[in-house]
């Protein structure tokens, strides 16, 4: 069996290298040319896999290592038989880690208590509904805006006008969808984002096209009270250098960039191919994952709230770095930016989940045990 794979897949060849030959290449690179005698080909959010690239190849299992899709054309997959898979949740921790940083980040330079601020989070699915367990966890007020589980799950959701007029922080986490009664392609267009309240914080993990970025840069040339943070930008690896100028904190699409997050997609793909293939997994990735760096962290409990939270949370990441590296690159000519942008995301340092740490304090105090199991670290003895 041939196997094509993005370069940037890690450990590709520790879980398929008894199912056949790996041929690895640049994500962007790949076309149909590429694909000569491949069954099996491996992806990140960067390859469009469609109908152009694939007919008349013989690939018949697409998997992408990612927990987006907005990249594949499903339909077209199941019209052809085509099996696919992709890997929900993989690195849904490490956005959540991500916005925690940012929202740290936020609050030191605006110089505002984060638990007097009321949270809108958009799209409650896999980041969403863990960053909404992590902040009603500290016991913060947080509103919930997911119209296609309200109607499945029922439940105590909120409408987008509703998160628009009463939030003051709006985090957003739908997938990029282009079609149907709730499609997300520009959800925050020009008329929304007029009508953010004052001192609203943006934030954007999801996709680029979920928010107008031209309707973003006006608003965020006009109205120096509202702060952006986005990861994702429309037309990646192209970036609105002034927009991201104008934003808080700008990255290039890392958010879920955990060492963890990536591994767990590899995995996933692993196991969905086995399971096509009717063979068992023999591959697993508790063997395959390094040990953290950072084990754990003592406190006193004298330690304040506030001071835990941002110690843990900076102790493992704090985006504030990756920002910095992203903006060094803004300066340079349109081609070097995408470059970089992919540099960036290739050379990505191994970065781990705030949930893997072990956190010890010198005696019990409800609160600041409250924050520890909030964040999912470990309460030690
Ligand atoms: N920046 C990154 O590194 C990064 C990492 C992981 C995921 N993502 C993006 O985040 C998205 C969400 O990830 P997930 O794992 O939570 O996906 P998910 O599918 O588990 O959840 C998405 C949720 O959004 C909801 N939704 C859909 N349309 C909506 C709308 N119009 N309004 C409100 N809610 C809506 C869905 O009902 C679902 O509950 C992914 O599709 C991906 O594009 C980005
Ligand atoms: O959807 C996701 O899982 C992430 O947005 C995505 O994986 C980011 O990394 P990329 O695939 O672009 O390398």
């Amino acid at each position: 069996m041939r196997i094509l794979a993005d370069e940037n897949i890690p450990l590709v060849e520790s879980f398929f290298s008894e199912h056949g030959e790996i041929r690895r290449m640049p994500g962007r690179s790949i076309n149909k040319a590429s694909l000569e005698n491949i069954e099996v080909l491996l992806v990140r959010s960067v390859t469009r896999v469609d109908r152009e690239l694939l007919e008349g190849s013989s690939v018949r299992f697409v998997g992408t290592c990612t927990i987006g899709t907005d990249h594949l054309d499903i339909d077209y997959f199941e019209q052809a038989g085509i099996a696919w898979a992709s890997a929900p949740g993989c690195n849904a921790r490490g956005v959540v880690d991500y916005v925690l940083g940012s929202l740290l980040a936020l609050a030191e330079g605006e110089g505002v208590e984060l638990k007097r601020r009321r949270y809108g989070v958009i799209g409650a699915g896999e980041v969403g509904g863990r960053l909404v367990e992590v902040l009603r966890g500290l016991g913060w007020d947080v509103r919930v805006c997911d119209p296609l589980r309200q109607t499945r799950d029922l439940g105590e959701f909120v409408d987008l006008e509703e998160i628009i007029s009463e939030c003051d922080v709006i985090s957003l986490h739908t997938p990029l969808t282009l079609e149907g009664e709730h499609s997300t392609f520009h959800l925050l267009d020009s008329d929304v984002l007029q009508r953010l309240q004052p001192g609203t914080w943006l934030i954007n993990a999801a996709r680029g096209a979920v928010v107008d970025n031209a309707a973003l840069l006006e608003l965020l040339a006009q109205r120096t009270d509202i702060q952006a943070v986005l990861d994702v930008w429309e037309g990646e690896p192209q970036v609105d250098v002034a927009l991201a100028e104008l934003c808080w904190i700008a990255t290039p699409h890392i958010a879920g960039y955990s060492l963890d997050g990536k591994l767990r997609g590899t995995a996933q793909i692993y196991q969905a191919f086995c399971a096509g293939e009717g063979v068992e997994p023999k591959v697993e990735l508790v063997r395959l994952i390094p040990a953290a760096p950072l084990q754990g962290l003592s406190f006193d409990a004298s330690v304040k709230a506030e001071d835990l939270l941002a110690t843990i949370c900076r102790a493992v990441y704090d985006p504030r770095r990756d920002d910095a590296a992203f903006r060094r690159t803004l300066s340079g000519s349109e081609e070097q930016r995408r470059a970089e942008f992919d540099q960036l995301r290739k050379e990505y340092r191994p970065r781990r989940e705030i949930d893997g740490l072990q956190i010890h304090l010198s005696a019990s105090e409800p609160e600041l045990e409250r924050v520890v199991r909030a964040l999912g670290a470990r309460l030690m003895p």
